[in-house]
């Protein structure tokens, strides 16, 4: 199911929203409360939330089951993020006469020009035409809009979607890839204010004559705009159906099942439209001046405009946004930028960099890449390198086997990537040790291979390979800001347990990048009995299916796994021992030892130095002794706390092997 998303994420849904949803409620649903192992987790950088799972249960069951509050879930929640900088709050201002309350977005902190709001996201997944039309019908497409690029409707998600629209908003749009967006702080925010975006410029009507924001209202326009001037403005008012509340249908074309089974869209929607991003910085630097007039001169007060209306100084069928000089200056990012007229993706095309619209796999697919480049140079090396060479390349200890089942096109790729790239040092492969990022190097190249080329597909990565990474260095500290939140590990973790991974350090990771050498999935060990951990083990563990459990094996020894969760620590054995006592089986070693055979005498004494009979106190009920079959191999089980053989007496104690092959197998 998870190749079948990968692969259809250029479809009709996005695989990133999905998995990582679908990670966050199997964490909280399914490991937390059902099962007693955790499931592997499609997202590397998957963290069990920080909200204990039983208040994330309260909060969905009071809010969304009896309350039928969905954004009270979401505000209760977000109480528990204080470093987001923002909460979900409400607003009248954009639904007009009090008909209905809306989201907004407000600001829990002070906010200053050039942060990044790193935890206000937001993803857009296309939308299938039926699902397009059910939420037309049911007035739930406020947060739809409609891709040129992709030529279909897409769906804003996220916490971002809660941002409004104003025509002076404090906040810009920023890519985090194709698919994702976050905001760039354009004008200084104070703790309580409204976070607002610019959507365009036709979002609200032509331009945005149905607008409602605060910069309209002070300015008269928009919605606020004089009746005559509105009059002048054309409007399809047939499609407004909700008489004004709803804006959406307006501007973005609506979509037909069967416009969408043809081929491209005939029809040029307002959205399509728009202006290039170019022309809007353009015409908003050259109304500038006339805008600047504007803002100087007091806003009148409503009752006088009422009376007697403002001749706006602008031709009434253009009331122009008066966006400020410093978001003129910058590339604004517009929902149409985001989503993409012809003209911004011809501008986009200028420069083609890697920019993914999916960087979690990208992540995977890296370090896959790298680590079968490295694979290839290594055989390159061994073939041609001296034996001293050869031994150093066996110090390093990684290897990564691609399935080619699953991974067709990695070989070609791996090819090409010889052929044609050079893998410059990344830039930050030495400063994020923690982070699967650090293992990918940036890949720059020509190639028109789709798998391998990431398109520029908005102007905003138009830029320098110093903001590139720049960007990308703040994309990996958002990373790392998200992981400092998060408290628990998501895998093979307990809350009572100690931390026992190691974590590799910033040396370690540079050096392992370079080579590879195969390593034994058996050094794996149980981290209680100190056995090998088999593959057998971990399908177990898992419930998975053994061929992909090994496919999902060999990930976790993959280089980018390194940071995974996912690592078994124990036996089965050991693990159901855990699950029930929690409780550790300490430097377990079994001995053997062999009875006397057929000896009613030695049975005798066995029984009399049952270990059993002295393991006192015991915090469990006394245990029964087994039956032993004669002449059959025993563990003895050492009875004395100090000694390093000791085992915790449970009734697994209980357990005789007949021999080493049954030794990980459950009781
Ligand atoms: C992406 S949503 C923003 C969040 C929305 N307020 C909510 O409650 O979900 C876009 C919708 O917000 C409303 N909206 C946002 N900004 C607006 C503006 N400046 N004028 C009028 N309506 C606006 C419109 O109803 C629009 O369809």
């Amino acid at each position: 199911m998870f190749m079948d998303i990968i692969q259809q994420q250029n479809n009709l849904m996005d695989f990133k929203v999905l998995s990582r949803y679908d990670d966050l409620f199997t964490d909280i649903f399914l490991d937390n409360l059902f099962l007693w192992f955790n499931t592997i987790k499609m997202n590397n950088d998957h963290r069990r939330p920080r909200v204990p799972n039983q208040k994330i249960l309260d909060i969905i069951q009071r809010n969304i089951l009896e309350n039928a509050r969905p954004m009270d879930a979401v505000n209760e929640l977000l109480a528990y993020m204080p470093n987001a900088g923002y909460e979900v709050g409400d607003t009248r201002r954009y639904c007009g006469s009090g008909r209905r309350v809306e989201a907004c977005l407000v600001a829990t902190k002070d906010w200053h020009v050039g942060d990044e709001m790193r935890l206000l996201t937001g993803m857009i997944a296309c939308l299938d035409p039926k699902d397009d039309a059910e939420l037309k019908k049911g007035n739930r497409d406020f947060s739809v809009m409609w891709s040129t690029r992709k030529n279909c409707s897409c769906l804003f998600l996220g916490p971002a979607r809660f941002a409004n629209h104003d025509c002076d908003s404090n906040c810009r749009f920023i890519s985090l890839g194709q698919n994702s967006i976050t905001f760039k702080v354009v004008k200084e925010i104070k703790l309580g204010e409204e976070i607002t975006v610019y959507y365009g410029k036709h979002y609200f009507g032509e331009n945005n004559c149905e607008c409602r924001c605060i910069t309209c209202e002070k300015q008269s326009m928009g919605f606020f705009a004089p009746l005559e001037t509105k009059e002048n403005t054309p409007i399809d008012y047939k499609e407004d159906d909700l008489c004004g509340t709803r804006r959406s249908t307006r501007k973005r074309k609506p979509a037909l099942h069967e416009d969408y089974s043809q081929t491209p869209s005939p029809r040029k929607s307002k959205r399509a439209s728009l202006d290039s991003l170019e022309d809007l910085i353009g015409q908003e630097e050259k109304q500038l001046q006339m805008m600047s007039d504007i803002e100087q001169s007091p806003t009148p007060p409503v009752s006088i405009k009422e009376e007697e209306p403002i001749i706006n100084p602008l031709p009434p069928a253009t009331p122009v946004s008066p966006t400020s000089e410093r978001m003129s200056r910058l590339k604004v990012m517009t929902i149409g930028f985001l989503c993409g007229s012809d003209e911004e993706e011809e501008s986009a095309a200028v420069e083609e960099r890697r920019v993914s619209d999916c960087p979690l796999l990208d992540l995977l697919v890296d370090a896959v890449m790298d680590a079968e480049y490295l694979n290839v140079q290594e055989k390159k090396a061994a073939a041609a390198a001296a034996a001293a060479k050869k031994k150093l390349l066996q110090d390093q200890q990684i290897t990564v086997v691609v399935n080619p089942d699953i991974h067709r096109d990695a070989a070609s790729r791996v090819l090409l990537q010889q052929q044609k790239t050079v893998l410059p040092a990344s830039p930050t492969s030495d400063s994020k040790a923690d982070s699967a990022v650090s293992l990918s190097p940036r890949l720059i190249t020509k190639n028109e291979d789709r798998c391998w080329r990431r398109e520029m597909d908005d102007g905003l990565f138009n830029k320098q390979q110093d903001e590139y990474d720049e960007e990308s260095r703040a994309l990996d500290d958002f990373f790392d800001d998200v992981s400092d939140l998060s408290s628990v590990s998501s895998s093979w973790s307990s809350e009572d347990e100690e931390e026992e991974e190691v974590i590799p350090t910033k040396s370690i990771v540079k050096k392992q990048t370079k080579t590879v050498t195969p390593t034994p999935i058996q050094d794996l060990t149980c981290i209680a009995c100190t056995r090998p951990l088999k593959k057998q083990d971990i399908s177990e563990q898992v419930g998975a299916d053994m061929s992909i459990t090994n496919e999902l094996a060999t990930w976790t020894w993959s280089p980018s796994a390194i940071f995974t969760d996912w690592r078994p620590k124990r036996c089965p054995r050991c693990e159901r021992h855990f699950t029930i006592f929690k409780q550790e089986w300490p430097n377990r070693k079994i001995k053997k030892k062999k009875m006397a055979v057929n000896s009613k005498k030695s049975r005798k004494a066995k029984k009399s130095n049952s270990p059993v009979k002295k393991l006192s106190p015991q915090p469990f009920p006394p245990q029964t002794k087994l039956e032993e079959p004669p002449s059959t191999p025993v563990y003895q089980i050492q009875d004395d706390p100090e000694d390093l053989n000791y085992i915790p007496p449970s009734p697994l104690s209980d357990v005789v092997y007949d021999d080493d092959e049954d030794h990980d197998t459950f009781s």
